[in-house]
């Protein structure tokens, strides 16, 4: 991958896995001459080898003590179901003076499993960025991911400013914008945005596979672009979405409370035949989605060549 230079902000940046978003910032320091180096720990001899062949790292391991013994910044990009066994693995290990961050989309659970496991003089950096496709594996990161996008930083009290900076820095040479907040508004806010839509497409598209043969079967065949936009994201990654409600369970019962609730208010609209009440919510979501392309977030994961990057219309990523 070519340099395209600025300063390096770390001389050695490790990752612990290289799937979407890990490969997607490995690809975009490695471009921008972030860092002077990028190893990374990932959990099988193939991914290993198909890193390396992609050129996505200077060094791959199969263990995590060897990629991030030297390193400056180690970014865990792994579902946050594992965190506790990686945590635990980077227990006396690391330099002094390192800094720990993560991609994790929950906080307050990542905090709770990796900084018990920190030594003195290792600073943590919880971060999320908001960005993401419903592709994983280390061929589906592009370096134009981050771009206009938002990343939250969950700082923990106490912990180095000087840290936080760095990793701020690193995320806005990726063209993101940064804002720091507590990790349980972060898993509030995000419950609401990312967590509760997903959940809510992995629900209808279940229902359309869970009617009988000949109706499934013409649900696919005459699928308007309603239900397709919805099967997009209920193709993302099982392993990371289990994760993610297991470990933001308080936050995602409290706004599918609310949901529901709404959704009953919207079926007796419906069985009363109460067009204003129908109007007029959606006319005030008509007014939401239109501030939200207003406020530029909205497709703007876009390639050198100006094409989208998230997907086509049949949710498959677009060729390289
Ligand atoms: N996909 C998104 O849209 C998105 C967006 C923002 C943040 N995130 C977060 O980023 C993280 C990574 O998601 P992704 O989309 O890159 O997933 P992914 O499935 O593409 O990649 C995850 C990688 O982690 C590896 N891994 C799993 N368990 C591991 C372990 N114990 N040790 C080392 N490696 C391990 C997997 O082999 C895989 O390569 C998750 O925590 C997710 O919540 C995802
Ligand atoms: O665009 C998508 O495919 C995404 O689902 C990305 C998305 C989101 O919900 O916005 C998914 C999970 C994240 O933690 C951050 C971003």
């Amino acid at each position: 991958m070519t340099n395209t230079a600025s300063k390096p902000l770390f001389d050695t940046v490790a990752f612990i896995g290289m799937g979407l978003i890990g490969s997607s910032l490995a690809r975009r320091i490695l471009r921008d001459g972030l860092a002077k180096k990028v190893t990374c720990a990932v959990r099988s001899e193939a991914t290993r080898d198909r890193v390396l062949e992609l050129g996505i790292a200077n060094e791959a391991y199969c263990d995590i003590k060897s990629a991030v013994v030297d390193a400056d910044l180690i970014m865990i990009c792994a579902p946050v179901g594992a965190n506790e066994t990686i945590g635990a693995q980077l227990a006396g290990v690391l330099k002094k003076g390192a800094i720990v961050s993560d991609v994790g989309s929950v906080k307050q659970a990542v905090i709770r499993d990796i900084a018990p496991h920190l030594d003195e003089g290792v600073s943590f950096v919880p971060g999320h960025p908001l960005a993401g496709t419903e592709h994983s594996g280390p061929d589906a990161g592009f370096p134009e991911l981050f771009e206009g996008r938002w990343c939250i930083l969950t700082p923990v009290p106490g912990e180095s400013e000087k840290a936080t900076a760095l990793v701020q820095a690193l995320w806005e040479a990726c063209g993101m914008k940064v804002e720091c907040m507590d990790a349980d508004h972060h898993d509030r806010i995000l419950g609401i945005t990312s967590h509760l839509p997903h959940l809510i497409a992995y629900t209808i598209v279940g229902t359309a596979t869970d009617l009988e043969d000949a109706l499934r079967q013409e649900v696919i065949k005459f699928s308007a672009s309603g239900f397709r936009d919805f099967t997009r994201i209920a193709a993302s990654d099982p392993t990371m979405w289990r994760d993610v409600f297991l470990n933001n369970r308080e936050a995602v019962l409290e706004v599918l409370g609310r949901f529901q609730e709404d959704l009953m208010a919207l079926q007796r609209a419906i069985r009363w035949g109460e067009g204003d009440k129908l109007f007029e919510l959606f006319s005030r979501t008509r007014e939401i989605r239109r501030g939200i392309v207003d406020a530029g977030q909205y497709f703007t994961n876009f390639s050198a060549e100006g094409e989208d990057r998230h997907s086509d219309e049949t949710g498959k990523k677009k060729p390289d």
